[in-house]
């Protein structure tokens, strides 16, 4: 039978999201002690797949979680899925408000209720446990003046009253959980998302490089976060999701590209897209401001290509002698020839593409004889 492990007790949100995932299916849920306890034991084979908290709509990016699929390359991300998340005061039957002196939950958690805490309790120690259940059964075991922040599920598990419901910041607060398993699952639904961890290299505008790669394919990005490479203090590693398949072609160009353009570059998975609550999903209508976004986008792009053609230009111009070496008409015809076979290729007219270049050459060579003439002797 399939194994899925996820952050336990019993009573976190984690099963919750293990038991969406699970469905109807027959399997065996596992609670693990840790985070870390879940990942190892998929990455070893003890569990056929994980449930992982990612990212939450208050507090963002859970990092261990990051740091754990950075650590373990066999992961794969096969599944997400979005799971709205309500925080609840759990007490001891009998204890009120003012018996609070401790509340107990995951670091999370308590983040995420930040303000109620502020206003309703702000003498009460605050105290980060492993999860959110293990929280509410350390409040059952315990003294009444201590309180935990967790699900109904846990509430119910162990013998808790719900003093106060909801008191997350955010009424509309949601968390990102990924489904990890050791194979890759073909996706065949769409919408699907692709995520990517890149190692960069240590160059001006590295970054810049990747995304502009996305930019001008029109590639959604849903998520760049970066991590500490650990290698040395300033080098960072960025976790990149993307809204598309790795078999599109744009997809897997732009994946071609930045590979190239970076010192790694590692697929965490290719899963169907899952609707984020309260937010838009899927294909939106384009409109003339977006489109005239890209365009501008690409012209930023030609130019600065020009530029750095310019540059090569003017080197090539220092290996020449007297401005008279400066036209080379035989290379002028093998640059012309490739540019007539590349505009067929992306489908432009060669003879416009000519034109466009006749007047970039006119122009190249000027900058050279201008190069040469006023060299000092
Ligand atoms: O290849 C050279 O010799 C260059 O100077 C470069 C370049 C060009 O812009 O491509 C410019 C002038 C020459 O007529 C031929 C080519």
């Amino acid at each position: 039978m399939r194994r899925i492990a996820y952050l336990g007790p019993r009573g976190t949100f984690s099963e919750q999201a293990a038991l969406d995932y699970a469905g109807d299916q027959s399997v065996e849920l596992v609670p693990c002690e840790s985070l870390q306890e879940v990942c190892l034991g998929v990455a070893d084979g003890r569990y056929t797949q994980g449930v992982l908290p990612l990212e939450n709509l208050i507090e963002g990016t859970v990092n261990p979680v990051l740091d754990l699929l950075l650590e373990l390359p066999v992961l794969k991300i096969q599944a997400e899925m979005m799971l709205p998340v309500a925080h609840h005061l759990l007490v001891q039957p009998g204890s009120a408000v003012r018996d609070i002196r401790t509340v107990l939950s995951h670091p999370q958690a308590l983040a995420q209720c930040r303000r109620y805490l502020a206003r309703k309790l702000p003498a009460a120690k605050l105290l980060p446990v492993e999860s959110t259940a293990l929280a509410a059964s350390m409040v059952a075991g315990g003294e009444k003046t201590m309180a935990a922040i967790g699900t109904t599920a846990a509430a119910k598990h162990y013998n808790l009253t719900t003093l106060e419901q909801n008191i997350q910041d955010r009424s509309n607060n949601c968390t990102r959980f990924v489904v990890v398993g050791r194979e890759d699952i073909p996706c065949r639904e769409v919408p699907c998302k692709t995520s990517l961890v890149v190692s960069l290299l240590d160059r001006p505008g590295a970054l810049y490089s990747i995304l502009k790669e996305f930019a001008w394919r029109g590639i959604n990005l849903t998520r760049i976060e970066s991590r500490p490479a650990r290698t040395c203090l300033g080098e960072y590693i960025f976790f990149i999701d993307l809204e598309g398949h790795l078999g599109e072609p744009a997809v897997k160009e732009a994946l071609e590209d930045i590979t190239a353009l970076s010192r790694q570059v590692r697929i965490l998975g290719c899963y169907p897209a899952c609707q984020s609550a309260g937010c838009q999903s899927g294909k939106k209508e384009e409109t003339l401001e977006e489109l005239r976004a890209d365009i501008d986008i690409i012209d930023r792009q030609v130019i600065e290509l020009l530029g750095k053609r310019a540059k090569l230009v003017t080197r090539v111009g220092e290996l020449k002698q007297n401005a008279g070496q400066v036209r080379d008409p035989a290379r002028e015809a093998q640059v012309l020839a490739q540019v007539r076979r590349l505009a067929q290729h992306h489908g432009l007219s060669p003879d416009v593409l000519e034109t466009v270049y006749r007047t970039l050459l006119d122009y190249f060579v000027e900058l050279q004889v201008n190069q040469l003439t006023s060299r000092v002797p």
